[in-house]
């Protein structure tokens, strides 16, 4: 920032086009020849000339807009201090309830121990500096994820810890040597996907290597051929090749037994010939290998697909961004070797299951946190916004939505954190068997809370949560995108059902 300093008075004789300043929190801006460059137009700047037009401008402005323009400033105002808070790139919110509580001094939770500390701090800091940065310019553009940043994560041990923990991690040093791979438990898991989620862009998010997250995790348990399954995380881990989950078609959404692609074994037995379609594959376009749900002769198996000439992906336009890469797919007599296939023939529906609950999970952490961040945004609109001459917060009404949406934000949490502990205990076996059904209802529960929240969200910000632009930008594209969270990996509705069927298995067969 400039060192100089200006009497209000001195600041108060540059009030016209020629030489246009004003003061924002403390400080001395010069807008001369910003004026015609200015967004919001010309004619507000001019209105403010000279003046202090700190209310003014975050009534306005998100905070970001300074940082990005700090070029503009000149000085401070004589003897005044600034009194914005600018948060560093490891620092928690000020906010309250921004974070999630056991984060929040002074309480205190059992599930949490140093090294999950000192990972939040560093996937804090990874987060604001590369991936935040990246994508915002990503969910602007449509263009996919960089090399470069697939790099820095595959250097970093962060496309192998998103897969969970594992032996994939063992013997590595994560994050700089944050935490040893040996240690990395699934909380460590949910703190990398509440924070990466922090990058504010549902496109990207899932633009971000959530096709690997969703598959390479189903090759590594299930792949039977050793050599190949290292060579396949191999690839994928160090960022060279690309991995999605195939399975939608359609035909069949959610009901995986309706899917029509087909894997024929050639007479020989040594390959099977695959051909179907697949719609709503995420990361597709860019992808190199498919984890595909195929019919088989008895039954559903799952075979990892190359990319090879036959297979072939085209765009689908959705209501996040092009970034994410969703496609429609198709498999023309693509020609893959038996061992390629995961676990047993006819017996796909075991790897998909199995799969599908990692898969939730990570869902459900990232829309928590997303949750968290809307409500957020909406207690610093409504502690700033200045109408019908008072503040936003001094309404009752709007008490009440940040009531719910805080209520919301805290119990979801609650309820992840508790299902993740119970992860923590059991073995993959037994996740796969025991946790199918908390999973689902932790889900299902999650998206209509986000459904709530991105509704008095946007109701709390007005015209600016329907605006791409601007202080209510998160809003509008939370509002556009929670239903992903609905939908994908397995809808709302169905997930429900899941929960409640599994429990009537377990009810005792006497009337009680
Ligand atoms: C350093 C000074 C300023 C900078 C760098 C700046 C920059 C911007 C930018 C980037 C936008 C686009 C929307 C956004 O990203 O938030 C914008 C919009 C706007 N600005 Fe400024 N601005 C400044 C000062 C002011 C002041 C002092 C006023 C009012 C008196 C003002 C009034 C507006 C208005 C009315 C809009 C349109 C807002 C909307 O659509 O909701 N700006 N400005």
């Amino acid at each position: 920032m400039a060192s100089k300093t200006f009497s209000r008075k001195e600041v108060s004789t540059h009030n016209n086009v020629d030489s246009l300043w004003c003061i924002i929190d403390h400080k001395v801006y010069d807008l001369t020849d910003f004026v015609d460059a200015h967004p919001g137009g010309n004619v507000v700047l001019e209105q403010i000339a000279g003046t202090d037009a700190t209310d003014a401008f975050y009534n306005l402005h998100r905070q970001e807009v300074l940082a990005k323009y700090r070029d503009l400033c000149i000085g401070t105002v004589e003897g005044e201090t600034p009194e914005v808070i600018e948060l560093g790139p490891t620092d928690l919110s000020t906010v309250p309830y921004a974070e999630p509580l056991w984060l929040r001094p002074p309480y205190k939770s059992p599930y949490y121990n140093d090294s999950h500390r000192r990972l939040q701090k560093v996937m804090r800091e990874f987060t604001n500096l590369h991936v935040y940065p990246e994508a915002q310019q990503k969910e602007q553009d449509g263009t996919y994820i960089s090399q470069e940043l697939i790099d820095k994560m595959a250097a970093n041990g962060l496309l192998a810890m998103r897969l969970g923990p594992g032996a994939h991690l063992h013997g590595k040093e994560l994050m700089g040597g944050a935490v040893k791979g040996e240690e990395f438990d699934y909380f460590h898991d949910m703190i990398v996907a509440q924070e990466m989620v922090r990058s504010k862009a549902r496109g990207f998010q899932d633009g971000n290597m959530a096709g690997m997250v969703i598959s390479l995790t189903a090759v590594q348990s299930w792949l039977g051929d050793k050599a190949l399954k290292a060579k396949v995380n191999e690839e994928v881990l160090s960022g060279k090749k690309k991995i999605c989950l195939a399975i939608t078609e359609a035909f069949a959404g959610s009901d995986v037994a309706g899917i029509r692609t087909t894997a024929t074994k050639t007479p020989d037995g040594k390959h099977y010939i695959i051909s179907g379609t697949k719609k709503w594959i995420t990361n597709g376009m860019f992808c190199d290998y498919f984890v595909t749900g195929c019919r088989t002769e008895k039954g559903f198996s799952v075979i990892l697909i190359p990319r090879d000439d036959n297979v072939e992906t085209t765009k689908i336009k959705t209501s996040y961004s092009p970034t994410a890469a969703t496609s429609f797919v198709q498999f023309d007599k693509v020609k893959v070797p038996v061992n390629y296939l995961l676990g047993e023939e006819h017996k796909g529906f075991a790897v998909i299951m199995s799969n599908f609950n990692h898969e939730r999970w990570n869902m459900c952490c990232a829309v928590i946190r997303s949750m968290r961040t809307i409500t957020e945004e909406c207690f610093k609109w409504a502690n700033q916004r200045i109408l019908f001459g008072k503040r936003l917060i001094d309404q009752p009404v709007i008490r009440q939505k940040l009531a719910r949406m805080i209520s919301y934000c805290e119990s979801n949490q609650a309820y992840l954190e508790a299902i993740t502990h119970e992860m923590n205990s059991l073995t993959y076996a037994e996740i796969s068997k025991k946790m199918g059904g908390p999973i689902g209802f932790l889900k299902s529960f999650a998206t209509r809370s986000a459904h709530e929240i991105a509704d008095d969200a946007v109701n709390i910000f007005g015209g600016r949560g329907l605006t791409q632009t601007g202080m209510g930008r998160y809003v509008e594209m939370f509002h556009r995108t929670y239903k992903f969270d609905a939908i994908l990996g397995g809808a709302e509705e169905v997930l429900a059902d899941l929960g409640v069927r599994q429990a009537m298995k377990q009810m005792p067969k006497s009337m009680l």
